[in-house]
């Protein structure tokens, strides 16, 4: 076991190690290095005189590692001192795809020794490393030791590393690993997942069943194929309900119908796997709109591009700068899903959305913090939903009372698909 351990996180001294401190500025970013090297000391200004902590789940299995991570914040939550900060860590190589292992960085002001033995409990059971880090010696540098659970049930430092500062790489780390993390791009890479899961979620094969029995959607249909997307409250059901009357056309959403008694169950799954649940139901719905479009125009609640801008809002870290650049493959369509004729994006201001959801009885109690977080999360999804390529979403402006966003609509449907 130590020898797995050290042989695995030898290779970490050519990792960089990054900590959101704060998600309106860049992570700090550090190295390990056997000697102290030149430089500013990495943490010296968000770290005072406390005691930190890092974590990282280190199983080979991608199903494993997910579920295990998923859980981890929630047992963390429960068992340390109330007074420790919990922080997203990540551990890669600068720019490399894939290269990516999460963790969490600890901040413990409590200096508590309950905090030492939820973690040693953790070592001893779970794949799971841990390193402490403290500031010591005249010139007052951080050092990294790795903890080894030994026979008795203590822990003892396996190695020792100095922390030095590494450069802020081009690509923010938490974009590393959307592609077949996040976001799929083809219906295989998706039921793979799945197929990986029916052990430990025996919902899986119910979903697979349905999946399996999908119809086939040919790239071209007879009658256009409107999606409309949009955040909440944005108006996409009052319009999908009024485009369809006014069309004569058939209403669909992504998920399907047919896949709701599994949502809350795939919700509360990590987002590795809750994201490939989300992808097979695009799979499904374009079953359904090759057949519905053989014989009317059909309209869409959601699809593809809610599916790819949640998932990237999600998994990006900190600022909106963070977002992969515009052209970025991220943003690209699966080549193997149904395109549909036009999609529109409902777009409203913040302010609006709010009123909506209040009169829908909803957001009444959240506190600034979480409106803020709130804040930047939908400001991704809404650019993350207008860098998505192939096809472009159409932004239309959802403020106007409802008759009138259906003619703009109406009007749009008229001269992009000759309705
Ligand atoms: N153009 C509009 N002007 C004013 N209010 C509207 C307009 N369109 C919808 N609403 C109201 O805003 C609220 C949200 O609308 P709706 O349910 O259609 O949004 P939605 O995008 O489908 O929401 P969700 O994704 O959360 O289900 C509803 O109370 C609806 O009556
Ligand atoms: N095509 C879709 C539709 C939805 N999602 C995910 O569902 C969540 C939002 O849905 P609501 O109905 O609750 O507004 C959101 O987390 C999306 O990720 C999706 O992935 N694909």
């Amino acid at each position: 076991m130590a020898r797995r351990m050290i042989s695995r996180f030898s290779q970490w001294s050519s990792y960089v190690f990054a900590v959101d401190f704060d998600t309106n500025s860049d992570p700090i970013y550090f190295a390990l290095a056997s000697k102290y090297s030149e430089g500013p000391q990495v943490f010296r200004n968000v770290l005072a005189d406390e005691i930190c902590y890092s974590l990282h789940v280190y199983s080979d299995d991608k199903i494993e590692r997910a579920k295990f991570y998923g859980g981890l914040k929630h047992k963390l939550s429960k068992e340390l001192p109330s007074e420790c900060t919990i922080l997203e860590m990540y551990t890669f190589q600068p720019n490399v795809k894939d290269s990516v292992i999460k963790g969490y960085f600890l901040k413990d002001p409590s200096k508590s020794s309950a905090t030492e033995r939820v973690l040693a409990e953790l070592i001893r059971n779970d794949p799971v490393y841990v390193c402490s880090y403290l500031c010591g010696g005249e010139d007052r540098q951080w050092l990294q030791l790795l903890w080894l659970s030994t026979e008795d049930g203590w822990v003892e430092v396996l190695k020792e590393y100095c922390v030095v500062p590494a450069e802020k790489p081009e690509h923010h780390p938490s974009t590393l690993n959307i592609i077949n993390y996040d976001v799929f791009y083809s219906f295989e890479d998706a039921y793979k997942v799945l197929q990986q899961c029916v052990d430990i979620i025996p919902e899986s094969k119910a979903v697979l069943e349905l999946v399996d029995q999908r119809l086939e959607s040919k790239e071209k249909t007879t009658f256009p194929v409107i999606v409309v997307e949009g955040l909440d409250a944005t108006g996409k059901t009052t319009l999908t309900e009024s485009l369809t009357e006014a069309l004569g056309a058939t209403l669909l959403k992504s998920p399907p119908q047919c896949l709701s008694p599994w949502r809350a169950r795939f919700d509360t799954e990590p987002p590795l796997i809750r994201r490939a649940f989300y992808a097979l139901g695009n799979y499904l719905t374009a079953g359904q709109i090759g057949q519905e479009a053989r014989h009317a125009p059909v309209i869409v609640d959601r699809y593809w591009h809610s599916t790819a801008a949640y998932a990237i809002a999600t998994a990006v870290g900190g600022k909106l700068a963070n977002l992969p650049q515009a052209g970025s493959e991220v943003y690209g369509w699966p080549a193997d899903l149904l395109r549909p004729s036009l999609v529109l994006m409902l777009s409203l201001s913040s302010q609006e959305r709010m009123r909506r959801l209040q009169v829908r009885g909803q957001d009444k109690t959240m506190e600034e913090e979480e409106l803020e977080a709130n804040h930047l999360f939908r400001q991704k999804v809404e650019e993350a939903y207008q860098r998505i390529e192939g096809p472009a979403c159409v932004t239309v402006d959802a403020s106007p009372s409802p008759d009138q966003v259906l003619q703009q609509v109406l009007l749009l449907i008229r001269e992009k698909c000759h309705l």
